[in-house]
């Protein structure tokens, strides 16, 4: 079947539509494929192979072929690799931004907002590679030296997820490139296309063959996949981000070898306004955190929570902001919503909704419904009409704990308010969760804000500050948001690290 490409790109090269495996474009040994479809349309516009556990095999011997030359590469040779891959893709930063809007649906702005976040890590890792050294000490047994290596744990496997499909494949395998791993990537059934667009230009960049594998797949296979990829015994290395259900799935997996991992899971995220801190500071800062990707990012304001004596003032300052907010397709000039990834992903957030409702909840602004065809934020139905899988931003107010939006996470454009009386009762909520990736609180008392950073369950705190991901700071969450940090000094790249004790005993010193 033949499919049309409903954009033009600069560089028509970037378009991938088979695997890669150690330098090769490969198909399926079943032949089979499946779609790509644009998010914003329901319609599909390409076909990439549907890779099952008997294409794995091929794919890490690859990868541990390539891993005996990459892992003893000088530094500098690794970091000009990364700075060579970093500089290709800026030159090709539209053209990527383009397909990556009709993988995902996200507007073209936010596409293009995350190639720079993106580029973030593959400028830093290339730092980070030379940067990486043990250590030497004197201990107490007399005439001895004990000192520490670090070495490239060995072939790695990532599983990355739909939401910011660029962002984590240049995370990971950024930190995996500057420790001396291979790294072997299985993209989400979404979004295939970009992962292979930045195959191709690591391929142009120089990496060896093997350094960067690509096995794309279908839903249906993803488990199999996942899970030959996750035992094969040359895999030393695995990372996942994606929901805490799949990331014990994947923990037992690694656990059965005791195989080293990093799962950067789901979250909860409580997003905290106290009476005293700047409503305007508090809103723009919302605004992007929460509507950011159709509210599908993991550390998204997923629970509005504002003290009683600003609550109806900040409520009318969120709905009207949201009602400008324009809905469409994510290709179409001035689009700030776009569409949600799936269409599961709309059935779970109408029945949150729907739930919310019938607990109490009053729904002020959307109405929670799946709809067809784009429509402007307000409901005035001036939209394009193009299908696709949209929602209108729906705020819900007098929320409570008791709702299903109050436990799970939402990850669609639907916002509920919670008012709360006490800094005391605030805190219980918002730790009353399994999760612990991200919170955020404002306020403008400094004692407060310290005791937020301390008394708050999450591995990242945003103090009057939304959202805080870059590639300078470390990302991870605790609890069940999962363990292992991405990004940031030392702590990523030694995720991918042994480190081994070396002792020296010295004739005629002390
Ligand atoms: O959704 C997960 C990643 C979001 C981020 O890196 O800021």
């Amino acid at each position: 079947m033949s499919y049309r490409i409903p954009f033009e790109l600069k560089n028509p090269d970037l378009l991938k539509y088979d695997s890669y495996v150690h330098g090769e474009w490969v198909k399926a040994k079943s032949g089979k494929t499946f779609e790509v479809v644009d998010p914003g349309s329901d319609k599909a516009w390409a076909a990439c192979p549907d890779n099952g556990a008997e294409d794995v095999d091929n794919a890490i011997q690859s990868s541990y072929k390539a891993f005996k030359e990459f892992g003893v590469m000088n530094p500098r040779k690794r970091a000009e690799l990364i700075l060579a891959w970093h500089n290709l893709i800026t030159e090709n930063k539209d053209d990527i931004a383009k397909i990556l809007t009709y993988e995902t649906g996200k507007p073209l702005a936010e596409a293009a907002g995350e190639l720079t976040y993106s580029l973030g890590f593959t400028w830093w890792f290339a730092g980070e590679a030379e940067r990486i050294q043990g250590a030497i000490s004197t201990p107490s047994a007399p005439n001895r030296r004990t000192f520490i290596v670090k070495q490239p744990i060995g072939p790695a496997v990532a599983l990355v997820p739909w939401n910011f499909p660029i962002a984590m494949v240049m995370r990971k395998a950024g930190a995996a490139f500057a420790a001396g791993c291979t790294m072997t990537v299985k993209p989400s059934p979404e979004t295939p296309l970009t992962c292979l667009s930045l195959a191709h230009l690591a391929s142009e960049a120089g990496f060896p063959p093997g350094v960067f594998n690509v096995l794309t797949t279908s839903l249906e296979n993803t488990p199999s996949l996942s899970e030959a990829m996750i035992l094969h015994p040359l895999v030393k290395k695995v990372t996942f981000t994606g929901s805490t259900r799949i990331g014990k799935l994947v923990a037992g997996l690694c656990a059965r070898n005791l195989k080293k991992c990093t799962l950067e899971l789901g979250g909860n995220c409580p997003f905290i306004i106290f009476d005293d801190a700047n409503l305007e500071q508090a809103l723009e800062q919302f605004m992007a955190l929460k509507w950011r990707h159709a509210g599908q990012a993991c550390i998204t304001a997923n629970r509005l929570y504002v003290q009683a004596g600003v609550y109806d003032k900040f409520t009318q300052m969120v709905v009207e902001r949201t009602k400008k907010l324009k809905m469409g397709h994510g290709g179409e000039e001035g689009t700030t919503l776009g569409p949600v990834c799936t269409p599961r992903g709309l059935v779970k957030a109408e029945a949150q909704a729907e739930d919310a409702v019938k607990n109490g909840a009053k729904m002020v602004l959307g109405t929670g419904k799946a709809e067809k065809g784009a429509k402007e934020a307000d409901g005035s139905g001036k939209g394009q009409g193009v299908g696709g899988y949209y929602m209108s931003p729906t705020i819900l107010t007098d929320m409570s704990p008791d709702m299903l939006m109050a436990r799970e996470e939402t990850f669609a454009p639907v916002c509920g308010l919670f008012k709360f009386d006490t800094e005391q009762e605030v805190v219980k909520w918002a730790n009353d969760t399994s999760m612990g990736l991200a919170s955020y609180a404002f306020t403008k008392n400094v004692d407060r804000m310290w005791r937020m950073l301390e008394n708050l369950e999450a591995g990242m705190i945003g103090l009057n500050t939304g959202n805080s991901s870059a590639a300078e700071t470390p990302f991870g969450g605790i609890k069940e948001s999962g363990y292992g940090k991405e990004s940031g000094k030392d702590v990523a790249v030694r995720e991918y690290l042994v480190e081994k004790t070396g002792t020296f005993t010295i004739e005629g010193q002390y």
